[in-house]
């Protein structure tokens, strides 16, 4: 059994550190609130964060990073996208081995568009870090917490590394499939956080479920074309890191990313909604990363420009959806036209 750091005591650190204490793990779940830490160690809960989960004997709570990571074989980072970077920093000094590092954030960062892989091996010296890798895919904390049924894809540009994280956290519960496109399975779940929150803004707006496999569809095709044009093997967009959690997030009321929209679409303004959500709504700066990604790169992404001007300009939701409907014909393959297309010039 591994000895397995998770750094991020929120709804998905905690989620994941319970399923690798299932497969008898030695787990420690590092906060960086002292309160937080000592609340989780006196009632041996996470309420703020994930409720009806009770944490068992072998999850130990730290709240000093260094004592956290203490001979640790894996380091698992599950904090919000924004706090990568001040996190790696912190442990440069921490480690005092090179660390096998997973993450399971789903973000990019705006103004650098760097993914989270990428800010990891920017911060951490090779020689602290074996290999990084992420965990991806369709998975609610609050269901993995109940012990449904699960399935995530883990990659690394190292597969065999890969299948040692797989074997560290598959079970029967939570099923662990491994994909060589960390570009892929990084972006599939970052960029799908755009579409649910445009999905959440359409059911607010009471539109119904053609609208919904609408923005599902050509959500996926505008994915797939930023993706594709950063490296990303289309066919991974076919997957559980892309179409299997665009489903997901679009659909659940579980998802962050869809109550935000939902209350966006209901007339709230972003601030009022994100201090009310007391948790990270990735697919804030997610959009903006991307938008300015698509000005830059000139590539078409309607969906995700409408929800840039709705969240950042004060756009009227209903006004951009009657933009994007009436929007110049298309044919509508065209997309996956450009997507080989840029795949070829490879
Ligand atoms: N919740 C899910 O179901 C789920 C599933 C898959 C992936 N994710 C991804 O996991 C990441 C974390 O999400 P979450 O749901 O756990 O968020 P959360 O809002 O539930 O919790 C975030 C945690 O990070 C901590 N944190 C905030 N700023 C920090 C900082 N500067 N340094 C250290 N810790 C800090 C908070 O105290 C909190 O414990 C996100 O990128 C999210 O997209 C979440
Ligand atoms: O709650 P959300 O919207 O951050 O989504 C959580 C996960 O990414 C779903 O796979």
């Amino acid at each position: 059994m591994a000895n397995i750091s998770v750094l991020g005591a929120g709804s998905w650190g905690t989620a994941l550190a319970l399923v690798l204490a299932d497969n008898d793990h030695q787990v420690r779940l590092w906060a960086h609130r002292v309160e937080h830490a000592e609340e989780m160690r006196k009632t041996r809960e996470n309420k703020r964060y994930l409720e009806n989960a009770s944490l068992p004997d072998n999850i130990q709570i730290f709240d000093d990073l260094t004592e956290s990571v203490e001979g640790s074989d894996y380091i698992l980072l599950a904090v919000p996208t924004k706090a990568v970077r001040e996190v790696c920093r912190s442990l440069i000094t921490a480690l005092d081995s090179p660390a096998t590092v997973i993450h399971a954030s789903k973000g990019i960062e705006p103004k650098t568009y760097k993914r989270v892989s990428e800010v990891i091996t920017e911060e951490i010296p090779e020689e602290k870090r074996r290999a990084v890798i992420v965990l991806s895919g369709p998975s609610h904390a609050e269901e993995v917490a109940l012990r449904q049924p699960t399935t995530v894809t883990v990659s690394s540009e190292n597969l065999e590394i890969a299948e040692e994280v797989q074997s560290l956290f598959i079970n029967s519960q939570f099923r662990v499939y491994t994909s060589p496109d960390l570009v892929g399975v990084e972006l599939g779940g970052s960029l799908k956080n755009i579409i649910a929150l445009g999905a959440g803004i359409s059911d607010g707006l009471e539109y119904g479920d053609n609208a919904k496999a609408a923005l599902i569809t050509r959500g996926l095709a505008e994915v797939a074309r930023l993706g594709t044009s950063m490296g990303a093997n289309p066919l991974t967009f076919s997957g559980l890191a892309g179409i299997g959690d665009l489903i997901v997030t679009c659909t659940s009321s579980h998802s962050r990313n869809w109550r935000a929209g939902f209350k966006l679409g209901k007339g709230e303004n972003l601030q009022t909604v994100l201090a009310d959500m007391g948790m990270v709504v990735e697919g804030v700066r997610t959009t903006e990363a991307a938008f300015q990604m698509a000005e830059e790169q000139n590539i078409n992404m309607p969906i995700t420009s409408g929800i840039y001007y709705i969240l950042f300009k004060d756009a009227n939701p209903r006004e951009v959806v009657e933009q994007l409907m009436t929007r110049v014909r298309r044919h509508e393959m065209e997309d996956l036209v450009d997507v080989l297309d840029q795949k070829m010039k490879k």
